[in-house]
């Protein structure tokens, strides 16, 4: 069940809103001066909207009292004017903003997938898909619409405020301080609705990752929800996330709610009571009926502005966590391109193959006291060599082939090419040194060609007739458009054993120097194995080779084989020498289940050759 959280969610509480919106500017400055264009417009809209009650008190105080129906009209089209000058510059606003936030939140989302991308292994070991899915997709919409509307009028209405604020007390003082009287609960009522809305919204967004997550794997797992009837358990599961999603967007409207009715009611009674003293005030005669209008109608024009606060924090507060959220992912520490660390020197001069020095290996996420996978894995392949690697379910297997491409780092020891420590290789070659086909054959939404292509920089149609050859993938032939047709997403359309042959010649494609291999052949029937280990053996003839090995057949197709066993290689040698001098290996060809740990020290004991 998908309910991880990122794993660095941070309390929302703790960290400063404007801080975290802050830190989108560098995104921003390729747009400022089209957003800064904008707001500037938008300001202007919003003076000319206050502009009106003074046109008013101007039309009250001359035209109307003097009876001069010339004057009342041309104040009647000063007041249209106004107002289709505010419409059409708020709609200027839109259109200047519309197309440059497009491109923010794409380069925004380019940004993220790369850095999600050259995140290592550990990283997407941690964290759910999920969480990365509704970063990638929801987190950076409310940035973008952050952007487009409630960053500029944060701007604009505090600006129109401001203004509004100066022209009241203009108008009349005493009717000013009154109406401005309710500024400080507000202020009070807005910081306590921010601290508590920013806790919510934070958890309402870890929420829609987590559904994600649950929705990814029951798309992607349909097979074995289907297959075990498991859909009225996995609607259960999605029900009651759902409910939890529900229950915090209902505990955000009730916020919002509440300081939409504090921000709402407040200015009115400020409004009324301001109304009552100036009616008075005109009727004593100490205020002109003309400023009495034009005070009323600058506080009904501030009324949106204020109201719109609310509204505009809490959409702040979301934008702040989403953009949280984006940079708890950004901040993350990238793969290196190469290490420079101290000791990635070069390995022996001259010496050739694919060594492991003294490697130790612990999971980042592994508990403190639990031992290394690997507590001290020596092993040399030589030139051209292939070597099998067995060992017991769990042993390690899968964790020693993943460090020859950097898939993890080292804990300690070194993994050295022709002799050159991969921790001091451009990553770049050593992807063109080494090519791997993983035990689960991970396919992409492409063609046949496209994905067995991703397999070599610039490999064309020939080197993909000979890899699919060597793989035995002549089904491929079968398939309604051959090579060009798509596999569908993760390739579910075909077989396992086909996935895996595609995998193989994806490995293969580029006749890569080393080659690693995690038991390609689990999913083929003996035949078909028998005929790809026939064509491996020629492809293999240059390459050095690792591969991971559970049957005798695929031992076979090794010149020698490595038994790792309790976090080290405990034997080397041919499968015949093996069998006959490893209890453990015997016991592990024969697929015999029994106890391993007398086996394991009986075994530890056979034979641990000189493997250095
Ligand atoms: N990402 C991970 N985080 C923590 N522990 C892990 C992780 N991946 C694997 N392990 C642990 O490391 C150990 C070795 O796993 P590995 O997959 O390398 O074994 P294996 O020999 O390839 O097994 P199999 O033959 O079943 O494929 C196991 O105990 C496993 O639980």
């Amino acid at each position: 069940m998908a309910t991880s959280h990122s794993p660095t969610a941070p309390q929302a509480a703790k960290r400063s809103a404007v801080r975290s919106l802050l830190r989108l500017w560098p995104y921003l400055r390729p747009v400022r001066g089209r957003i800064g264009t904008a707001a500037g417009v938008a300001v202007a809209a919003s003076l000319l909207s206050l502009l009106i009650p003074l046109v008013l008190k101007w039309l009250v105080d001359g035209p109307v009292a003097d009876g001069d129906p010339d004057g009342v009209w041309l104040g009647a089209l000063a007041v249209l004017l106004l107002g289709i000058a505010e419409a059409v510059l708020f709609g200027l606003r839109r259109w200047l903003v519309a197309r440059p936030l497009a491109s923010v939140e794409a380069s925004m989302r380019g940004a993220l997938y790369a850095r999600m991308q050259r995140l290592p292994i550990a990283f997407h070991d941690r964290w759910a898909s999920g969480q990365l899915l509704s970063r990638a997709t929801t987190d950076l919409s409310l940035i973008r619409l952050f952007f487009a509307f409630p960053m500029t009028f944060l701007f604009v209405n505090g600006v129109t405020i401001l203004i509004g604020c100066v022209l009241l007390l203009m108008q009349d003082w005493v009717l000013g301080l009154v109406l401005l009287a309710p500024a400080i609960p507000l202020v009070v009522a807005s910081s306590m609705f921010e601290t508590r809305y920013s806790t919510v919204a934070r958890r309402a967004q870890d929420q829609v990752g987590d559904l994600t997550t649950l929705v990814e794997e029951s798309v992607l797992g349909i097979r074995v929800v289907k297959g075990f009837g498991r859909h009225r358990s996995q609607a259960e599961t999605f029900r009651a996330l759902a409910g939890r999603l529900r229950s915090t967007e209902l505990r955000k409207a009730k916020l919002l709610a509440w300081i939409w009715t504090v921000i709402t009611f407040v200015p009115e009674l400020a409004i009324g009571a301001a109304l009552v003293l100036g009616s008075l005030r005109v009727a004593d005669g100490g205020l002109s009926a003309g400023t009495l209008v034009a005070f009323l109608s600058l506080a009904l024009a501030l009324r949106w502005p204020v109201e719109s606060i609310g509204f505009l924090l809490a959409i702040s507060q979301d934008t702040a966590t989403a953009a949280d959220r984006f940079f708890e992912v950004m901040d993350e520490a990238e793969e290196d391109a190469q290490d420079t660390a101290a000791g990635a020197a070069a390995g022996p001069e001259g010496e050739g193959g694919l060594r492991f020095d003294n490697v130790v290996f612990r999971y980042p996420d592994a508990p403190a006291d639990a031992p290394p996978v690997l507590a001290s894995v020596d092993l040399h392949i030589r030139p051209g060599e292939t070597m099998a690697l067995v060992g017991a379910t769990g042993s390690g297997k899968t964790t020693l082939t993943a460090l020859v491409s950097r898939l993890h780092e080292l804990s300690a020891g070194r993994v050295l090419l022709d002799g050159e420590d991969v921790t001091a290789m451009e990553r770049e070659k050593l992807r063109s040194l080494v090519a791997v086909a993983f035990e689960e054959p991970t396919l992409f939404s492409a063609t046949v060609a496209e994905n067995v292509l991703m397999g070599a920089e610039g490999a064309g149609e020939a080197e993909l007739r000979r890899a699919l050859e060597v793989a035995q993938a002549g089904f491929v032939h079968d398939l309604p458009q051959g090579a060009a047709t798509e596999v569908g997403e993760q390739g579910l359309s075909l077989s396992g054993g086909q996935r895996q042959r595609l995998a193989l010649a994806r490995a293969v494609v580029g006749q890569p120097a080393f080659l690693v291999l995690d038991d390609p052949l689990s999913a083929l029937d003996v035949h078909t194995e028998a005929l790809v280990e026939a064509a491996l053996r020629e492809v293999l003839r240059d390459t050095t080779a690792l591969v991971v090995a559970h049957r005798p057949s695929t031992v076979l197709l090794a010149d020698r084989v490595a038994l790792l066993s309790g976090g080290r290689i405990t034997a080397v040698g041919t499968h015949q020498e093996l069998l006959r001098e490893s209890v453990e290996y015997a016991w592990l060809m024969s697929g015999a289940e029994s106890g391993t740990a007398e086996v394991a020290g009986a075994a530890g004991g056979v034979r641990t050759e000189g493997v250095r």
